[in-house]
């Protein structure tokens, strides 16, 4: 089997800013990588993309398509990828589902815990990358690069929230999660995650 690493943060905390890096760092060490993205990462998944960050809906719509999205992209990519031993980068997984739809909408932990159990039982990241920044800095980093979808116009308190519920879970499961301080420069940042896969690469 191969290994599943996820990346996580509010938007603009700069995780898939360090995508690239990770993805060179770890094929360096020759391994097969495949690096895909949620929602999305299949065709039908690009297209419920597209609807739950542009289209307002009932917020257990919202779950339902962000799952849907996740069946798909289990089904397609990470199952057989992780089957023939290849190593799969996803930007954003299962925790975006507690983060948003959990901390920053308020739905319940037990239905998307529902969810989780019926869409991936036996799945969960094997690594965890939780990009962790003030909202402050976000807001500024996206302010200052991009028109924003429905999720980035949200305001402070949704994303202060978000990012709770990920530092919650982070001390939930400290096993699988690293929590990088993204406030720090892009080259400080790259250093420590060199350190976190050396250490995930002794690991193994
Ligand atoms: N450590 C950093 N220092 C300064 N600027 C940064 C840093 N990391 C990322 N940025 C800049 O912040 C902006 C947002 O970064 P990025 O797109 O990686 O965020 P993101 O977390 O992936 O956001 P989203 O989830 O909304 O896609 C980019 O312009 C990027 O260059
Ligand atoms: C997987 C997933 C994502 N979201 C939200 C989080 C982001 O605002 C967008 C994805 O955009 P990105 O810039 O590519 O990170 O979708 C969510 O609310 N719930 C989820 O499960």
């Amino acid at each position: 089997m191969g290994k599943f690493i996820t990346f996580e943060g509010i938007d603009g905390a700069g995780k898939s800013t360090h995508i690239a890096f990770v993805s060179d760092y770890i094929k360096a060490r020759g391994v097969e990588l495949v690096s895909s993205r949620e929602p999305g990462g299949t065709p039908l998944g690009e297209k419920l993309r597209d609807l739950v960050l542009h289209e307002t809906m009932h917020l257990e719509t919202e779950a339902l398509l962000m799952f849907a999205s996740r069946r798909e992209h289990i089904a397609q990519v990470i199952a057989p990828a992780l089957e023939r031993g290849a190593w799969v980068i996803s930007d954003r997984f299962t925790d975006a589902s507690f983060a948003y739809q959990g901390g920053g909408r308020g739905m319940s932990v037990a239905k998307l815990e529902a969810l989780e159990q019926w869409v991936h039982p036996a799945l969960q990241p094997d690594l965890t990358l939780l990009f962790d920044v003030p909202l402050e800095v976000a807001r500024a980093r996206l302010d200052a690069t991009r028109e924003l979808d429905k999720f980035e116009q949200e305001k402070a308190d949704f994303f202060a929230a978000t990012r709770a519920e990920y530092l919650r879970r982070a001390a939930q499961f400290p096993q699988r999660f690293r929590v990088i301080d993204s406030t720090r420069s892009i080259a400080d940042i790259q250093l420590r995650l060199a350190a976190i896969l050396d250490g995930f690469f002794d690991e193994q």
